[in-house]
């Protein structure tokens, strides 16, 4: 089921008196249950993006649909949406999670004993039960992040924005908020996550589009993306040095001796006479040659400064 369609989206600001266009021409979906990394360098155009999507930038020119509700029309279509931008702004600081919570629960409309009831199994699952007290401003950073997803959860939305949510904490709590996102879209809840992170972005993503210069360079299932940009090289590592005679058969074969120890293995066909050759030596690791979501953003990015 598709949540999420934005349809050739363009947004132009005025910048000293000239038009300059921040955004254009993008296209995004979101299904039920995908997480979606909406990826680009600073100033690509994500967050203006965000905010036509959330209701809160009217497009010059596209369209946006939440559940076939239109946000900036229908105030229906933003009880489907959740959203956490810019840090973790949407919580009130001088309140305590249980009351930021019960608050935000009502001004969505929740009836105040159901609000109750929600904030508090929001408290438990996001284990902070026994902070449900405490003043947000003495929480830590990740308790602070981890209340402001809860709130935007609050009415059960079916789409979550979520801008930068590791931002600045520590690994435990990385490892939380990264628990927590996986379970939420397990549940079957769309998430488009924005982050500079490129190594969370491939770890949660289950597809990616890259944004530069205000328009989509890269829409692909993140896998996919993967694959295209990796090579047909292997890596082997042996145990043990190799001997002269199999180096020289090796080098005839074309393959890279990189050490005594590790072989770059350039052609996937070449793997098995390889292992031919090496029979019987200890081998360490056999990998096949990977681009990560960082050295394909990279590239992608560069390919479209040059242009
Ligand atoms: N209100 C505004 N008025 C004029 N220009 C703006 C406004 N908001 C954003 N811009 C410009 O639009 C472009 C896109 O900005 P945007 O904030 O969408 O980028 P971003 O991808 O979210 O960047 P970052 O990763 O740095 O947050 C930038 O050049 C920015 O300066």
């Amino acid at each position: 089921m598709i949540l999420l369609k934005a349809s050739h989206l363009h947004k132009s600001y005025q910048e000293k008196g000239r038009q300059f266009t921040a955004v254009r021409d993008v296209s995004l979906e979101v299904k039920a249950g995908e997480v979606l990394a909406f990826l680009g360098p600073n100033g690509a155009g994500k967050t203006t993006t965000i905010k036509m999507i959330a209701g809160l930038i009217y497009p010059d020119g596209g369209w946006v649909r939440i559940g076939d509700r239109d946000p900036h029309r229908d105030s229906k279509a933003l009880r489907l949406l959740g959203a956490v931008l810019e840090g973790n702004r949407n919580v009130y600081w001088r309140l305590s999670p249980q009351e930021n919570l019960e608050y935000f629960g009502v001004l969505r409309g929740l009836a105040p004993k159901v609000a109750r009831q929600r904030a508090r199994a929001l408290l438990e699952r996001f284990h902070l039960l026994d902070k449900q007290n405490t003043r947000v401003d003495h929480l830590s950073r990740g308790m602070q992040q981890k209340l402001a997803i809860a709130v935007a959860l609050i009415h059960q939305p079916q789409l979550l924005l979520l801008d930068e949510p590791t931002l600045g904490l520590d690994v435990e709590a990385t490892e939380d908020i990264k628990r927590l996102v996986r379970e939420i879209a397990q549940e079957g809840c769309g998430i488009i996550l924005t982050t500079h992170q490129l190594a969370i972005a491939e770890e949660l993503s289950d597809r990616v589009a890259i944004i530069n210069q205000g328009e989509i360079v890269a829409e692909e299932p993140t896998s996919e993306l993967i694959r295209q940009f990796s090579g047909q090289s292997y890596h082997i590592e042996l145990e043990t040095p190799l001997d002269p005679q199999r180096q020289g058969q090796l080098v005839a074969l074309g393959v890279e001796c990189l050490t005594a120890q590790t072989l770059r293995v350039l052609q996937a066909e070449s793997l098995y006479p390889v292992l031919e050759i090496l029979k019987p030596l200890a081998l360490m690791r056999v990998e096949k040659e990977q681009a990560s979501l960082t050295d394909i953003f990279l590239k992608l990015v560069r390919e479209n400064r040059n242009v």
